[in-house]
């Protein structure tokens, strides 16, 4: 296994690579200076609607090329085709990773579907089932038990069963439905009782429907959160075969639904293959698929399938999950900074930071190597962030003044067509402050021209002396920013596949297993240890 996935750090390139860093590095406002860097350093994926402009990573011409070497030596290539094959590449669970057969084109086969024609077909067959239940919830014609129509929908889950749906739902919903009428759909995934009951008091129970997503189906919060919202069906008269109507199961253990009661009908199955952090595409995302129509959940499965096939095809350097992938490793392994900020600009996108940070922390947060040895360098980056405009009056102060070196990734839409008379207005300045902060970041602002400025101010020489330092910007602050040409139901899936691959890509690097996480069950265990005692 070890000549499979060597040690990136015994690879050659990888001692190249820190030479380069270890050199005096020029200042991001002299590499903007160069011509043509704008130009060059940017890259997009047909079909998906995505652009990323890299060109204020701190990098140049001779590190992209030994990051790309980086990449083909590390084996990126053979890894993924080995994933989009369902090779078993979940080693410690011996499972396949397969949520990319989940947006695979329907009736595909061959290279198209590279997983094979039973995995295909049982997608298809399940996907069917979601989208038709999905379209009856929204149409009224799933009755709660005294035929009063489905109102609203809680959609019970935590970590993967709640981040993605909840996110996506966020994203998407306003776009598909007038906010007055339709169906609602609510997120719980906190077992802390004010969580649900805070949701659930608003509801009419007669209306409700309760979907438990998990895909263990022993989760202790969601099975918490489950039996208190059973019983608060059960004290408005609605008890035993009645809440049937009200109960959906969304799992990979439909035996154990089954036995706590859940109607077969109403239970809607995934595989082993789908690991948690990335089931939004399974039946997983059928809150998701109620809350947007079963055309737009499609529409967003395609974004997803458009990003797969650009991953799959296109050149490493003009690859775009690579191209997040490598400039991450630059940042984390040679610049040594040791988190990674997402900010979104798009208000839709609120949700989008905490879904990639499970998606990136619970993958690669690992220190064991798949062959069974320490990793001998740094690996998945703290994730944090969330809307940008909002954390420009929050946190951006440390970015630009701190003592932090924090690489940034911006998401922007270039496109917006919102219902509301000064929307336009709205868009110039969302847009106009990503690309200010992405500038000043980048170029700062030195002490002779902050002194300049000062007086301009109307200071005395004397009075900006003693202020220059502290109102000066250091810069020299990486980003990149990912533009989406809108913000639709398929350039949303794009891109989720985008930072999917990324994450991928990290962890091909790494030689680590992106598809485990046993780091989060010693707290479960002893949660169950303590409970005994
Ligand atoms: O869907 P389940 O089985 O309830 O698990 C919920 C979450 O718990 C974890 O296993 C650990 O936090 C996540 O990977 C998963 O998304």
């Amino acid at each position: 296994m070890s000549t499979l996935f060597p040690s990136p750090t015994t690879l050659p390139v990888w001692q190249q690579l820190a030479t380069l860093a270890a050199a005096p590095q020029p200042h991001l406002r002299d590499r903007l200076a160069e011509p043509g860097r704008e130009q060059q350093m940017q890259a997009s994926a047909a079909g998906t609607g995505i652009r990323i402009d890299f060109s204020r990573q701190a990098l140049d011409g001779t590190v992209w090329d030994a990051l790309m070497d980086l990449a083909r030596q590390a084996g990126v290539e053979r890894q993924r085709d080995a994933m989009f094959r369902g090779d078993v590449i979940n080693t410690s669970e011996q499972r396949a990773v397969l949520h990319v057969a989940l947006r695979g084109t329907p009736g595909a086969s061959g290279s198209d579907a590279p997983w094979g024609a039973d995995i295909q077909q049982q997608v298809q067959t399940e996907l069917d089932r979601v989208c038709a239940f999905a379209d009856r919830v929204r149409a009224g014609t799933v009755k709660g038990s005294t035929g009063l129509a489905i109102t609203d929908v809680v959609n019970i889950g935590i970590g993967g069963s709640d981040l993605g749906p909840r996110m996506a739902a966020d994203a998407l919903a306003p776009l598909c439905s007038d906010g007055k009428s339709g169906v609602r759909v609510h997120f719980v995934s906190n077992p802390d009782a004010w969580a649900l009951h805070s949701t659930l008091r608003g509801l009419d129970p007669l209306t409700t429907l309760i979907i438990v997503a998990s895909k263990t189906f022993t989760t202790q919060e969601t099975m918490t959160n489950a039996a208190s919202a059973r019983r608060w069906l059960l004290d408005a008269g609605i008890e035993g075969a009645a809440q049937s109507p009200h109960l959906v199961a969304i799992t990979a253990a439909p035996q154990k639904s089954g036995a706590a009661g859940y109607p077969a009908e109403h239970t809607f199955t995934f595989w082993d293959w789908v690991g948690g952090r990335y089931s939004l595409w399974s039946a997983l995302g059928l809150p998701l698929a109620i809350a947007i129509g079963s055309k737009a959940f499609r529409e967003f499965l395609a974004g997803g399938q458009a990003m797969d096939a650009h991953f799959r095809s296109a050149p490493l350097d003009k690859n775009l999950p690579v191209i997040l992938a490598m400039s991450g490793v630059w940042n984390r392994n040679f610049l040594l900074c040791p988190t990674q900020l997402l900010s979104t600009y798009p208000s839709r996108l609120v949700r989008f930071a905490p879904f990639v940070q499970q998606m990136d922390m619970e993958s690669n947060g690992k220190r064991i190597r798949k062959d069974g040895q320490p990793c001998n360098t740094d690996t998945g980056p703290i994730i944090w962030g969330g809307l940008g405009i909002d954390g420009q009056h929050a946190y951006f102060q440390l970015l630009h003044q701190g003592t932090h070196r924090v690489p940034v990734e911006f998401v922007g839409v270039l496109n917006e067509d919102t219902p509301l008379p000064l929307a336009a207005e709205h868009h110039r300045v969302v847009n106009l402050n990503l690309r200010a902060q992405a500038q000043a970041l980048a170029v700062g602002r030195d002490e002779a021209s902050t002194l300049q400025a000062l007086m301009a101010e109307g200071m005395s020489a004397e009075q900006a002396e003693v202020f220059v330092s502290q109102r000066s910007f250091k810069g020299d602050v990486p980003s990149s920013t990912i533009w989406l040409d809108a913000l639709t139901p398929h350039s949303l899936g794009a891109l989720i596949a985008l930072y999917e691959h990324k994450v991928f890509t990290q962890a091909a690097i790494w030689g680590i297993n992106a598809y485990d996480q046993w780091g989060v069950e010693l707290g479960k265990t002893m949660a169950k240890q303590m409970e005994k005692q």
